[in-house]
C-alpha cells in the first residue's frame, strides 16, 4: 500500500465584485460573488512545497476584479467565460478552470415614479448562477456553460395533491387531493453552443419554470419538476439539460378543531424541516455528457 496524492483544485472562492458603470448619468450595477478554481499539475506544491506551478489565488482574484473593468461584466456567462480562458490561455500547467458565479440583483429606487439613476434596494427574490469550466487548449478546447438560479421561492395555494403513494407500516401520511405547494428552487441549465443573448434566455428559461410550475396540474414535486424541464428543453434548442433541487417546503394544516372553528384549508403550518428533498435531472437523451468537472461544484454555492 501506498499513499497517493488524489485529485485537487484551488482558487480564490467568493471575490465579491460591483461593478458600477458610470459613463453616464444613469448608472448600472453589477454585484457578483466569484470563485476560481484551477485543476492540473500541481502535485509539487501538494507532495514537496513546491509553488513554481502554483498561480497564486490572490492572482487570480485580482484579475477577476482587473477584467470586471477592462471587460466589463455585460452577463455572468461572458465574464466567466472570458476569465476562465485566460486562465487556461495564459498559465501552461493549467488542465481546466472552473470560474462559478453567483449575481445579486438590484433593483432602482422609485423616486417621485420615477427610477432613480443612481440608487438601488437589493432584491430579494432568486440568486442568479453560472458556471463556466474551460478545459484543454487549440481544438482540445471545451467550454461548458451551466447557467442557473438557487433560491426562487415559488408557492401554489391549489393545483397540488399527493395520493397513491406506498405504503408501509410507518406511514401515517393522509393523501390529499388539495395542498399547498411551496419549494425554494434550485435549477441548473447546461448550453450547447450560446444563445444570442445570456440576459434574455436567462428570463425567457425563469419564465417558462415558473409558468409551468403554476399551470401544470401537480401529482407530486416530482412530476412538476420534471416538466418544468421538458417545457424548457422544449423551449429553447441550446439547452441540453437542467438539474433541479427542490426542497418540498411543507405547509401543513393547523389543527383548528379544538376550538370549533373549521379550517377549509385556509390556516397552515409552514413548516421549516425536516423537508423534502427532490433533486432531478431532465436531459436530451442524444447529446455527449459535459465533462464531469462541469457539474462539479467547487464552493457548494452553485
Ligand atoms: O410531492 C411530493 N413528493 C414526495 O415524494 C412526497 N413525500 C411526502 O411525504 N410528500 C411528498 N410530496
Amino acid at each position: 500500500m501506498s499513499i497517493v496524492l488524489g485529485p485537487n483544485r484551488y482558487g480564490k472562492a467568493e471575490s465579491r465584485v460591483v461593478r458600477i458603470y458610470r459613463d453616464e448619468a444613469r448608472h448600472e450595477i453589477r454585484d457578483i460573488n466569484v470563485s476560481t478554481a484551477l485543476r492540473g499539475d500541481f502535485a509539487g506544491a501538494h507532495l514537496f512545497g513546491d509553488q513554481s506551478k502554483i498561480l497564486p489565488t490572490d492572482s487570480q482574484k485580482q484579475t477577476a476584479y482587473a477584467f470586471a473593468k477592462q471587460k466589463g461584466i455585460v452577463s455572468i456567462e461572458d465574464y466567466g467565460m472570458t476569465l476562465g480562458t485566460h486562465l487556461v490561455d495564459t498559465v501552461e500547467h493549467i488542465d481546466s478552470a472552473r470560474v462559478e458565479i453567483e449575481e445579486f440583483a438590484w433593483q432602482r429606487v422609485l423616486v417621485d415614479g420615477s427610477e432613480h439613476d443612481h440608487t438601488w434596494i437589493r432584491k430579494g427574490q432568486e440568486t442568479r448562477t453560472a458556471a463556466i469550466t474551460v478545459t484543454g487548449r487549440g481544438e482540445h478546447r471545451e467550454t461548458t456553460v451551466i447557467a442557473g438560479f438557487k433560491d426562487l421561492v415559488m408557492l401554489k395555494s391549489t393545483g397540488s395533491e399527493f395520493t397513491g403513494f406506498y405504503q408501509d407500516p410507518y406511514t401515517v401520511l393522509e393523501p390529499t387531493n388539495d395542498r399547498i405547494m411551496a419549494t425554494s428552487l434550485v435549477a441548473q441549465w447546461r448550453f450547447v453552443g450560446a444563445p444570442s443573448s445570456w440576459e434574455s434566455a436567462y428570463t425567457a428559461v425563469k419564465q417558462v419554470l415558473v409558468s409551468t410550475f403554476a399551470t401544470v396540474h401537480s401529482l407530486a414535486l416530482q412530476q412538476t419538476l420534471y416538466e418544468m424541464g421538458r417545457a424548457v428543453l422544449e423551449e429553447f434548442d441550446s439547452i441540453v439539460e437542467i438539474r433541479f433541487s427542490a426542497p418540498n417546503k411543507h405547509h401543513f394544516l393547523y389543527n383548528l378543531a379544538p376550538f370549533g372553528i373549521e379550517n377549509n384549508n385556509e390556516v397552515f403550518n409552514a413548516d421549516d424541516r425536516p423537508y423534502g428533498l427532490i433533486q432531478a435531472t431532465v436531459l436530451r437523451d442524444d447529446v455527449a455528457p459535459a465533462p464531469a468537472e462541469a457539474w462539479d461544484s467547487y464552493t457548494g454555492l452553485v
